[in-house]
Formats: structure tokens, C-alpha cells, sequence
């Protein structure tokens, strides 16, 4: 695997090896081992995450806070998104840095989502399918969200405002009020 380094402290892009041959590929698509050796972090994943999505739809912005904070490992299977990753982590050096990739099913990269970061993706492709690892549960009473079009953060979604779609809850989460 390789490890690309980016503006959010502890957020890194990872490359997957993928072999191929005449019956298709494989690849590791995580390794406890190669991880920690590549990143120095240690994180135990211990929930897997999948959603599907058609083209036009924004998740987020989205996290856990406190003792539920969650660090995610973040790919997509089928089609592509544009993820987002808003560093709330008031002790980061990179604090309010963005990281705004293409996440797809052909390239296989992977990005590292960081505890205490806000996270978010829209889909670029007609549907896709969006794969995540987690190192802490899901608990609902945790969660903590702002706006997708917070003015504040500014993002470029890439999907027309007519062809956006969002969920009653995101449509509802309040502005980041600094
Ligand atoms: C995230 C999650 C949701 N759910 C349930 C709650 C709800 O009824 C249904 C859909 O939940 P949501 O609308 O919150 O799903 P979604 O908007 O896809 O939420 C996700 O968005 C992306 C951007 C993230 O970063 C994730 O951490 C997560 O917040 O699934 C679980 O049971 N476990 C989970 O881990």
C-alpha cells in the first residue's frame, strides 16, 4: 500500500496494491499490520459501514463526538464520490483544513478519516456504493452534524443545486456557528 500524506493532520490517501491477472484483480483492502507500519497509528476498527446512493445525493456533514468519536477508513466500491473531511479537532495544527478528494471504484484509494473530524461525500456517478470502516459504534445520542451548504466551510459539492438530494436529517442540522 502507499500512503499519500494531506492537509488534515493524521488524514492520509492510501493506494491499495491490486494484482491482476487474466482472471481479474486482488487486493489487500486492509491489512491491521501494513496499516499501522504505513500510518504509526493505532486504530482498532470495530464496525463496517455500507450505504448506496444514486447520483446527485450529499451525506453530511457528519461526526461522533466525545468518547464516541469515530475514525473511519473510507472507499467506494461502485461508481464515484467526491468525499469531504473538515478537521474540527480544536487542538490540530490543521484545524478547519479540507481535504476534497475523488474517491472511486476503479483507482481503489482510500482515505483516513481522522476522530473528531467532520466527514461528508456527494456522488459524482449514477449510483455508488460507499464502504466504511469505523473504530468506535455508532451511537445516535453521539452524533453531531452541520450543514452540507454551510457557508462557513464553503463546499464545492459538484452536483447542481437542482440535483442535489438530501436527507430530512442533514436538511435539518444547523449552521456551524463559530
Ligand atoms: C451511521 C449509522 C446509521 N444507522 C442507521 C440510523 C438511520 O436510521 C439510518 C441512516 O442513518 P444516517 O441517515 O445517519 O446515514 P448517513 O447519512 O449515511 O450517515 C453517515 O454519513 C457519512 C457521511 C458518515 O460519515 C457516517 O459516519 C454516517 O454519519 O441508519 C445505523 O444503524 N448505524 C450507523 O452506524
Amino acid at each position: 500500500m502507499q500512503l499519500e500524506k494531506t492537509a488534515i493532520n493524521d488524514c492520509f490517501l492510501i493506494t491499495p496494491k491490486v494484482f491482476t491477472d487474466d482472471r481479474g484483480y486482488f487486493m489487500e483492502s486492509f491489512n491491521t499490520k501494513a496499516f499501522q507500519k504505513a500510518t504509526k497509528l493505532n486504530v482498532d476498527f470495530v464496525q463496517d459501514n455500507e450505504s448506496f446512493s444514486a447520483y446527485g445525493v450529499i451525506r453530511g456533514l457528519h461526526a461522533q463526538k466525545g468518547d464516541y468519536a469515530q475514525a473511519k477508513l473510507v472507499r467506494v466500491i461502485k461508481g464515484e464520490v467526491l468525499d469531504v473531511v473538515i478537521d474540527f479537532r480544536k487542538d490540530s495544527p490543521t484545524y478547519l483544513n479540507q481535504v476534497i478528494v475523488k474517491l472511486n471504484a476503479e483507482a481503489k484509494k482510500q482515505l483516513f478519516v481522522p476522530r473528531g473530524c467532520l466527514h461528508g461525500f456527494s456522488v459524482l456517478s449514477k449510483t455508488a456504493i460507499f464502504f466504511y470502516k469505523c473504530d468506535n459504534f455508532y451511537n445516535q445520542s453521539a452524533e453531531i452534524g452541520y450543514r452540507y451548504d454551510d457557508p462557513f466551510f464553503k463546499i464545492d459539492w459538484q452536483i447542481p443545486k437542482s440535483e442535489q438530494l438530501i436527507s430530512v436529517k442533514d436538511a435539518k442540522l444547523p449552521l456551524w456557528n463559530q
